[in-house]
């Protein structure tokens, strides 16, 4: 199969969204949005760094990195519309397996009435694949990192560490565990958290941010972005219960920084926490206070970690790709 039978091989027969003009088959999309915002982000997988052979097949790649981008259209609170994909190919990689990879993808974008509306591409020597989502959001109602202030709870959807305790059992083997699928679902699978955004749409003001990188990271995102200060407490960080018995000595840190659980944490104004409670119902999310937000003390923002009678700055901790300057 050559490029071009690939392209034909991937197009979509029909479209879901009345705003597209043009989707794939010219030398760019076109759509036409109404009054609404439009939201926009990419994210790249790339093999051997968001996964291996040994931890993805074709299909769990194609499902992760749309789920992925998804989650920061639900950290924005936007309703997903389109994507486009861009994939580095390399040898060996079979035409099964590349519509393996397609339908993971199409699985969840048919969940969501999403389009593929076009990509690239290219040969190259490990598989790297990136896709652009774009969304709507009613006009000005976009959630921002920089929307948290003083007084607000700090909440997390979901469990958190499951996606790295699931890495964890995929590259080092299974102890035989059945509770041990749940993790491995959570890595490959995550379930991007966008029918609860939208479910937030009647409150005035939010924060939000999506957990890729660990909630030590995220938290201080939000802080830096509002000029805040978070103080969690560990002891309110939701977990899956399994996962203190699979990985008693490791499971707190990975909740704080293992990542990839594409879970959100966000803030909101104490009086207005029942409604969060209540979206998450309705989403069928479970939601849980994780802390509170407070006046910056010092010159910058900080996340502070309560523990016990214990109190530590929680610093960005999560995965980063580059090191810092000098290292
Ligand atoms: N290479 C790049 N060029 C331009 N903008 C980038 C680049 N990498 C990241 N960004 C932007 O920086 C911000 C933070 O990115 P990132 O930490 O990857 O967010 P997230 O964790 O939500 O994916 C986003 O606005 C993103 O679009
Ligand atoms: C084989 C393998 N090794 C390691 C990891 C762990 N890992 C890779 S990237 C990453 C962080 C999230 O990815 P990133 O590109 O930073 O996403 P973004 O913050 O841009 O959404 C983590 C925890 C993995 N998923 N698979
Ligand atoms: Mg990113
Ligand atoms: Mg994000
Ligand atoms: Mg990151």
């Amino acid at each position: 199969m050559d490029e071009f039978q690939f392209i034909q091989s991937i197009q979509p027969s029909y479209y879901r969204q009345s705003t597209l003009i043009k989707g794939v088959s010219d030398d760019a999309a076109v759509f036409r949005p109404t009054d609404k915002d439009v939201v926009t982000a990419v994210d790249t997988m790339v093999e051997g760094v968001h996964f291996s052979r040994k931890t993805m097949d074709p299909y769990h790649i194609g499902y992760r990195v749309l789920a992925a981008n998804l989650s920061d259209l639900a950290a924005m609170a936007s309703s997903p519309a389109f994507y486009l994909v861009s994939i580095v190919i390399p040898q060996g990689w079979s035409e099964q397996e590349l519509e393996e990879l397609y339908t993971g993808m199409q699985e969840l974008a048919s969940f969501y009435q999403m389009d593929l509306i076009g990509g690239d591409t290219v040969s190259g020597s490990e598989l790297s694949i990136s896709i652009t989502v774009i969304g709507y959001v009613e006009k000005d109602r976009a959630r921002y990192r920089s929307q948290a202030e003083p007084g607000d709870v700090v909440f997390a959807t979901g469990t958190l560490g499951d996606s790295r305790a699931g890495l964890e059992i995929l590259l080092n083997g299974s102890s035989g565990e059945a509770s041990e699928t749940f993790f491995i679902e959570r890595h490959r699978m995550p379930d991007p958290r966008v029918s609860f955004a939208l479910e937030l749409e009647g409150i005035p003001r939010i924060a939000l941010n999506d957990i890729s990188d660990g909630v030590a990271n995220e938290a201080n995102e939000l802080g830096e972005a509002s000029r805040v200060d978070l103080h969690l407490d560990m002891d309110r960080l939701p977990f899956k219960s399994s996962i203190k018995d699979l990985f008693p000595d490791t499971y707190k840190d990975w909740m704080l920084s293992g990542g990839e659980d594409f879970e959100l944490v966000g803030t909101v104004e104490e009086s207005l926490w029942p409604k969060v409670q209540q979206a998450a119902k309705k989403a069928g999310v479970k939601v849980c206070q994780i802390g509170y937000v407070q006046a910056m003390k010092k010159k910058d923002p900080h996340v502070y970690l309560h523990e016990g009678e214990k109190k530590n700055v929680l610093t960005k901790s999560g995965y980063t790709h580059l090191n810092k300057k000098g290292e």
